[in-house]
């Protein structure tokens, strides 16, 4: 069973960024970088003479780098994060001296291998072989040391049947090969790696990386890394630095500094959203909360398995309801078939029997097991059910690809095993994300049903059939009229039915209007929450997995997107404003970038 997530990694950040007594490798202060570049645009080096001479040649000034200062120290393998365009080929060329920064200045100790631009250096007219020593003699280094190590680099390269070509015949994954070969065939002080190894393919990439380590490890050579992907910068570098829009966001240990990253880099939100969030992650509270707890795993499989394991902390179900799969209108038919019956949903993966629903089931032996059969479970996940399940175990099969079908199948079945429903149902037209999650609890609050309505016509004279005959009285439609038109709603229970629709709109409004149907319903508090359950409207299907837990603790699920920093800030706002009332904030999703980063931020407005 996975361990509960409970992470404060943003705590050791100064730490890891001890000053030493040596000087540094490369000193970068103050570092401001601006680019002219002409507001009309001109198609030949002719209409640029003449604009020019016209005194019509108009530029805008552009800063691609802002203030930057840091230092970085010998053996250091450096890495450099930011989103396409934030500046980072524009510092790794003003650190090589390429290009000269407009204001500030950068120191270096030890000579420089600079693999900074794809190409730059090679002549592609000329064969791999010319370039071999046209490369190197830009870099410094003599015909005849060359020639000395020519078999090395062309081994390295693995390129040697390819010699006599012309470059413009090589892919970039090849050229990059040779401009790695023959950057590191001496040993630099200073290593630059701006993006070059990502042309390569895998192989290649790994024989670089080795290449580094080893230089890192056995010549103490200080590497400056350029990567996109976070995972190579968490594997092979200490330290790191992110920039976004030519600003500094966050320097310190590469591991903190790539998850921030991973789940703030890049997004938007208003200049004061952004202020806020940056200073506050870069402020020196290093704070803690009692309040907050973590459900957070690798996948939502993780999560729904540790919910799982919390839930059955206090009894055994005698009916586990299977879904196959992620799929939100699936999931949700699950809770809502599960709560009526008194029920735990588990997930599983459609093309294997994941081991949380393996082990649950021979561990309890359930009375029955209800598994939503839809699009693509596969036959192995079935017979894998039904032998651990044993003779003992009622085994149910509902078993539709279409999922209003599915849904409806479902709600039959619970009826016929003896659920007695309550007054709401809840009825989607479409995957209604957000807005489903959040009203989730409520299947285990009373019996309701779900029901998924993507025809019109004959679908909808069922519709009405179920709904006389479970004498629903009040409805919540999630999603879009298509058919779910007001007309038809208005129809339903001879026109008595209450009913409320939430649209599809984005995850904090919509999030927003589910909480307070729940609480006009009765199955909310007006009056303000004293436990959260926080999860990312991308991974919405985590409030799924909680929605039993929320039920139980009667709290209520906040959305926050997580790609926008003002949905964020609102978050923070929120638990700031309410933090007398909030006895628990739980925090739901993904344990890698998410939890970790919400959980700082929250813990640092708490106190
Ligand atoms: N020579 C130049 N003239 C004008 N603008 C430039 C020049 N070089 C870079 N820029 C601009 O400066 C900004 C930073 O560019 P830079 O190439 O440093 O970004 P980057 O972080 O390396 O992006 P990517 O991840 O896409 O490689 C960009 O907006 C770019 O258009």
């Amino acid at each position: 069973m996975p361990a509960q997530t409970i992470t404060t990694f943003l705590a050791n950040q100064s730490d890891s960024f001890a000053k030493t007594s040596e000087p540094p490798m490369i000193r970068v202060s103050n570092v401001t970088m601006d680019f002219n570049s002409a507001t009309q645009q001109l198609n030949s080096l002719k209409e640029y003479f003449i604009a020019i001479a016209k005194r019509e040649l108009m530029f805008k000034r552009f800063r691609a780098l802002d203030d930057i200062s840091f230092d970085v120290q010998k053996g250091d393998v450096f890495g450099i994060l930011g989103t396409n365009g934030s500046g980072k080929s524009t510092l790794m060329k003003i650190i090589s001296g390429v290009l000269e920064p407009t204001v500030g200045s950068v120191e270096i100790r030890g000579n420089i291998a600079p693999l900074i631009e794809l190409g730059a250096g090679f002549d592609f007219e000329l064969t791999a072989r010319e370039n071999i020593f046209l490369n190197g003699a830009l870099l410094g280094y003599s015909k005849s040391f060359i020639q000395q190590h020519f078999d090395e680099i062309v081994d390295f390269a693995e390129i040697r049947d390819f010699l006599d070509s012309p470059l413009k015949n090589y892919s970039s994954g090849m050229v990059s090969r040779i401009a790695f070969a023959i950057a590191t065939v001496i040993v630099p002080d200073i290593l630059i790696v701006d993006e070059v190894l990502s042309v390569g393919d895998f192989m290649f990439r790994q024989k670089c990386e080795k290449r580094i380590q080893s230089l890192i490890r056995e010549h103490g050579t200080t590497v400056l890394l350029v990567s996109h992907s976070n995972n190579q910068i968490e594997r092979l570098c200490n330290k790191a630095v992110w920039i976004e829009k030519g600003h500094i966001r966050m320097i310190g240990e590469a591991k903190t500094v790539s998850r921030t990253y991973q789940a703030l880099g890049g997004r938007t939100g208003s200049q004061e959203s952004e202020t806020f969030i940056f200073n506050l992650l870069n402020s020196n509270t290093h704070s803690t909360s009692e309040k907050i707890e973590c459900v957070l795993g690798k996948d939502r499989f993780e999560v729904n398995s540790i919910c799982e394991s919390l839930l059955s902390k206090n009894r055994d179900y005698r009916t586990v309801v299977v879904v196959p799969g992620d799929d939100p209108p699936v999931v949700m038919s699950g809770l809502s078939i599960a709560g009526a019956l008194d029920g735990i949903c588990l997930m599983t993966k459609r093309a294997e029997l994941s081991t949380l629903v393996s082990s649950y089931i021979s561990r309890t032996r359930p009375e029955r097991v209800i598994v939503l059969s839809h699009a693509n479970i596969q036959e192995n996940v079935l017979s894998s059910i039904k032998d651990i399940a044993g003779p003992s175990t009622e085994m149910h099969i509902v078993d539709a690809d279409d999922l209003e079908r599915l849904s409806r199948l479902a709600y039959r079945l619970a009826t016929k095993l003896g659920a007695q429903w309550g007054h709401h149902a809840i009825l989607s037209a479409n995957r209604s994300g957000v807005a489903s999650a959040t009203v989730a609890p409520v299947f285990f609050l009373e019996p309701t049903p779900y029901i998924i309505c993507s025809f019109a016509g004959q679908s909808n004279d069922e519709l009405s059939d179920i709904f006389r005959a479970s004498q629903t009285e009040r409805a919540l439609v999630v999603g879009n009229p298509t058919p779910l038109t007001d007309e038809f709603l208005n129809t339903l229970q001879d026109g008595r039915l209450q009913w409320t629709r939430i649209p599809e709109q984005p995850g904090d409004i919509a999030n927003c209007e589910a909480l307070s149907w729940l609480a006009s319903e009765g199955f909310g508090r007006s009056n303000g929450y004293t436990t959260v359950f926080v999860i990312a409207d991308d991974s919405y299907v985590d409030g799924f997995s909680i929605a039993e837990i929320v039920a139980r603790e009667s709290g209520a699920i906040i959305s926050v997107d997580t790609t926008n920093l003002d949905s964020t800030v609102k978050l923070l706002d929120y638990v700031r404003a309410n933090q007398s009332n909030l006895e628990r904030i739980f925090l739901v999703g993904e344990n890698s970038a998410f939890g970790p980063v919400m959980k700082d931020l929250i813990c640092k407005v708490l106190n």
